[in-house]
């Protein structure tokens, strides 16, 4: 269990988490949504102990992740940070093995190149292995820097976006694998902007307004036409699919 005890974070005169509490079971989906700058990724930041909170504290198991040994939580959470800017101009498969740093004198190379070979098959990435980074397109580039992340097989991934520039095979195959991951009891909080994408795989939503959580808990109770126009100020169309599930149309 993860849970966001009181958060609060203030920058430069603004308060940008205001008391946030929020639970994220194991082996869940938690999907956090919200408007562009409603705190996601700085709660994201409290979450992976990048960021100290000015109150309250990120909590796994009991432990404060702020006050965790940086290696042991590296090897234990895994954050795709929103940005995809990438610095190095290193081949595919180098970039991808950097997932495995946190390991380094605790793990052997067999077991780091089978952690590395399957995050790349997980994202459809050993296509690229020896090209350059810098030479990807911008949707192969996420899913390289998602399967980074999945090389370090974390017991908590944290992944901000990572839908952001796949097309839809891809967007519905890292969801599988995202799935699929949750299933063996992987923790995993997404932060989505796409309010139909986010009711289909999410077990919980958590949607976040200015700093503060606006409501918590089932799709269905999460995204209604009434948050939908509280919270980003759009007119919506709510409907249930064949499967059971709901699509989100903004209507303007
Ligand atoms: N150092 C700072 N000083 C002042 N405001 C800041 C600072 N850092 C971040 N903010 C503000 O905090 C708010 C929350 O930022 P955050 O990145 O968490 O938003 P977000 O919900 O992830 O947004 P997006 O959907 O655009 O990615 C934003 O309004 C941002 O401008």
């Amino acid at each position: 269990m993860f849970e966001a005890s009181g958060l609060t974070v203030r920058a430069g005169g603004a308060i940008l988490l205001n008391d946030v509490s929020v639970q994220l079971p194991a082996g869940q989906i938690s999907v956090i949504l919200g408007p562009n700058g409603a705190g996601k990724s700085t709660l994201f930041g409290c979450l992976s102990g990048l960021l100290t909170p000015d109150e309250g504290a990120a909590l796994w198991d009991g432990q404060n992740v702020a006050a965790m040994d940086a290696k042991s939580r590296a090897q234990r959470i895994g954050l795709l940070p929103q940005s995809a800017a990438i610095y190095w101009d290193i081949n595919v498969r180098e970039l991808v093995a950097l997932g495995r740093y946190p390991f380094s004198g605790v793990s052997s190379k067999q077991e780091d190149d089978a952690c590395i070979d399957a995050a790349m098959a997980a994202t459809d990435c050993a296509q690229f292995s020896g090209r350059r980074v810098r030479s990807l397109s911008g949707g192969e580039r996420a899913r390289v820097l998602l399967a980074r992340v999945l090389a370090g097989r974390p017991q908590w991934l944290l992944a901000d976006e990572p839908l952001a520039g796949l097309d839809p095979r891809y967007q519905m195959q890292i969801l599988r694998q995202i799935r699929s991951l949750a299933a063996t009891g992987t923790g995993v909080a997404l932060v989505l902007h796409d309010l139909t994408q986010a009711a289909r795989v999410a077990d919980h939503i958590v949607l976040l307004h200015q700093g503060r959580v606006f409501a918590n808990g089932l799709a269905r109770d999460v995204l209604t036409a009434a948050n939908m126009k509280a919270v980003y100020d759009i007119a919506c169309a709510i409907y249930d699919d064949e499967a059971g599930q709901i699509a989100i149309i903004p209507r303007g």
